[in-house]
C-alpha cells in the first residue's frame, strides 16, 4: 500500500517526467524552427523565427508597422517574423502575392474576424469561392450608379461636418447664429472629428441614416466600440490558437466584452434597417445586399452572412477614411506651402462651396488627390501586413520558392517608406504622384504607384475605394473652401519622427492634430 509519502514522491516524480517531456518537445521544435524547418535561411527576430508570440506582443503594443520597417531595415528585403511567416518589403513581391493570378488565399489570421462560425464576411472569408460569391453581390452596392445614388446622403453628413467643425451650432444657414467671420472656432481633434464624419457617412450610405455623432455627443460611444472590437480581432488573429486554448478569456478580457457589445451593436443597427426592408426609395449598400442576388448562382445573403457584412462595413468603413482625412490635416497644416496652394485652387476651381461634388472638375485637381494619397503613404490606414497563405505547388515571389502552408505578405508602411521607391521617404512631398512636374517624370510616379498599396491590391483589395476617395476629396476641398484653418499646438499627433502616429489595431488609432478654423474672409 502507498503511504502519503510515497504519492507525494509519485505525483512529483510525474510532474517532473511530464515537465522534462514537456520541455524536451519544446527544445526540438525550437532546434527544428531554427535549422531544418524550410524558412530557416531567412533572418529575422529570434523570438519570431521561434514562436507566433512575438507578433502578439507586436500588436500589442500597437506597433507591429513600425516593427516591420525596422525588421527590414535591419535584415533586408525578406524577413521571417513567425515560425512560418515572410514579410517582403518590394514592388514585386505586392504585385506577385496580391495580383489577380497569385497561388495564394487568406491567412488563418482572419479566422478570429467572425462573430460566429458560417458569419464569414465579404472581408474575413478565407474560402476563395465563397469570397468570390460575396464579392460578386457586393459589388453590387458599389457600382458607379449605386455611388451617384448615395452622394447626395455623403454631402449631406459632409455639410454637418463644416458646420460643426466651424462651431455653427445649425445647418448652414438656419436660425442664423453663425459666428461672424474672423472668429476663430475652438480646437477640433481632427482624429475624433474625422471619426465622427466617416462614422456618419458609413451609417448613411449603409443603413439609411446618419448615426448622428457629428451633433449628437451621447452616439459617440459606437465610434470606441469600433476601434475596441478592431484590436481584439487584431491580438487574436496573431496567434488563432489562443483563442482554441481559450487564453484570450485570460489574456483581453476587458476587449472581448467590448467586441460582444460592438457585435451586440452591429445586429441591433442590422435588424433596425431589415425591419425597413427594400420597400424604400433609399438605395443604401443594405438596399442592395437584401435585394441581390449573385449573378452566377442566384443566391443572396442569409441574415447570418448579413451580419458578418454589417460587422466589416462598420469597421473597414469608418476607421480607415478617417485616419487618410485626419492624416491629410496632419501634414497640410505642418506643410503650410501646400495648404496654400491647395487653398487657393479649390477656391479659384469652385465659385460655390455646392459645386464641390463628385465630377470632372474635382477630378481634375491632381493636387487634391495628391496631398490625400501622399499622407495615405506616411500614415497608412491599414498600416500592417495581411497575411496570405500558398496554396497546393507552392509559389515563387520575387525570386523565391515559398512552399505550400507559408504565410505571406507586404508590410504596407515598410514599403511605403522603403527608399528604393520612395525618395526621402519621411519627407511629405505630394508631388511624387503628379506627372510632368519638374520632380517627376513620368517613370518616376510609376514606380511611386508601384509600391503604393493603401487599399491592397487585386481580388482582395478594397472594395470602398471609390466611395472613400468621393468622401475624402468632397471633404477636403469643401473645408478649404469655406475656412482658413491653423495648429493649435504641432506636437498633438506628431511621433518620434514628426510625421503623423498611428497605433496598428489593424485599422489605425490616432490623435490629432488639433485645428481652429474661420471662415474665409473672401
Ligand atoms: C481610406 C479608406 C480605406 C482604406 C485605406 C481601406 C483599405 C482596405 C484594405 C487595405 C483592404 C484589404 C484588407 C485585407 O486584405 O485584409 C480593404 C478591404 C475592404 N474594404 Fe476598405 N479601405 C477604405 C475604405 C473602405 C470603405 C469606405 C468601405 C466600405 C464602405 C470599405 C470596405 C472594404 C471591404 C468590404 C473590404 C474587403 C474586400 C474583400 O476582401 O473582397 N473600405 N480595405
Amino acid at each position: 500500500m502507498l503511504t502519503h509519502v510515497s504519492w507525494s514522491a509519485l505525483a512529483l516524480q510525474s510532474i517532473t517526467y511530464i515537465s522534462s517531456i514537456g520541455f524536451v518537445t519544446l527544445l526540438c521544435l525550437a532546434i527544428y524552427r531554427l535549422t531544418f524547418h524550410p524558412l530557416a535561411k531567412y533572418p529575422g527576430p529570434l523570438i519570431g523565427r521561434l514562436t507566433d508570440f512575438y507578433s502578439v506582443y507586436q500588436a500589442y503594443a500597437g506597433e507591429r508597422h513600425l516593427d516591420f520597417y525596422k525588421l527590414h531595415q535591419k535584415y533586408g528585403k525578406v524577413v521571417r517574423y513567425g515560425p512560418n511567416s515572410i514579410s517582403i518589403n518590394s514592388n514585386i513581391a505586392l504585385s506577385e502575392i496580391y495580383g489577380f493570378k497569385s497561388n495564394v488565399k487568406k491567412a488563418h489570421f482572419y479566422s478570429a474576424f467572425p462573430a460566429q462560425k458560417g458569419a464569414w464576411s465579404t472581408h474575413s472569408a478565407i474560402d476563395k469561392s465563397l469570397h468570390a460569391r460575396k464579392r460578386r453581390v457586393l459589388s453590387q452596392a458599389f457600382s458607379d450608379a449605386a455611388m451617384r445614388g448615395l452622394q447626395p446622403h455623403i454631402l449631406s453628413v459632409i455639410r454637418t461636418f463644416t458646420e460643426v467643425i466651424g462651431d455653427f451650432p445649425s445647418p448652414l444657414g438656419l436660425n442664423g447664429e453663425k459666428k461672424a467671420t474672423g472668429e476663430w472656432s475652438e480646437p477640433k481633434n481632427m482624429g475624433r472629428y474625422a471619426n465622427y464624419m466617416s462614422y456618419d457617412v458609413l451609417g448613411d450610405v449603409c443603413y439609411g441614416e446618419s448615426f448622428d455623432t457629428l451633433e449628437s455627443p451621447d452616439n459617440r460611444f459606437a465610434v470606441d466600440l469600433v476601434a475596441l472590437s478592431s484590436k481584439y480581432h487584431f491580438l487574436t488573429a496573431q496567434m488563432p490558437d489562443l483563442k482554441k486554448l481559450g487564453l484570450h478569456r485570460v489574456l483581453f478580457p476587458d476587449l472581448l466584452a467590448q467586441r460582444t457589445r460592438f457585435m451586440g451593436y452591429s445586429r441591433a443597427r442590422l435588424q433596425k434597417r431589415m425591419q425597413l426592408g427594400t420597400d424604400t426609395d433609399r438605395r443604401d449598400f443594405f438596399y442592395f445586399l437584401l435585394n441581390a442576388k449573385d449573378p452566377e448562382t442566384g443566391l443572396g445573403f442569409s441574415t447570418q452572412e448579413l451580419w458578418g457584412e454589417s460587422n466589416v462595413l462598420l469597421i473597414a468603413g469608418s476607421d480607415t477614411t478617417s485616419t487618410a482625412f485626419s492624416a491629410t490635416f496632419f501634414y497640410l497644416l505642418h506643410y503650410p506651402g501646400y495648404l496654400k496652394d491647395l487653398t487657393k485652387l479649390v477656391r479659384q476651381t469652385f465659385d460655390d462651396v455646392e459645386e464641390i461634388e463628385l465630377g470632372q472638375k474635382l477630378n481634375d485637381l491632381k493636387l487634391l488627390r495628391a496631398c490625400i494619397d501622399e499622407a495615405m503613404r506616411l500614415s497608412p490606414p491599414v498600416p500592417g501586413l495581411l497575411p496570405r497563405e500558398v496554396l497546393e505547388g507552392g509559389m515563387d515571389i520575387d525570386g523565391m520558392h515559398f512552399p505550400m502552408g507559408t504565410v505571406v505578405g507586404v508590410p504596407i508602411y515598410a514599403l511605403h517608406h522603403n527608399s528604393v521607391y520612395h525618395p526621402q521617404p519621411f519627407v511629405y512631398d505630394p508631388s511624387r504622384f503628379i506627372a510632368g512636374n519638374e520632380k517627376a517624370g513620368s517613370d518616376r510616379v510609376k514606380l511611386t504607384q508601384s509600391a503604393f498599396c493603401p487599399f491592397s491590391i487585386g481580388s482582395r483589395g478594397c472594395i470602398g475605394k471609390g466611395v472613400a476617395y468621393l468622401e475624402l476629396t468632397v471633404a477636403l476641398a469643401r473645408t478649404l473652401w469655406l475656412y482658413d484653418m491653423k495648429l493649435v499646438d504641432s506636437a498633438t499627433g506628431a511621433g518620434p519622427d514628426g510625421n503623423y502616429a498611428l497605433k496598428d489595431i489593424f485599422v489605425a488609432e490616432k490623435t490629432g492634430p488639433l485645428v481652429q478654423f474661420r471662415r474665409r474672409a473672401t
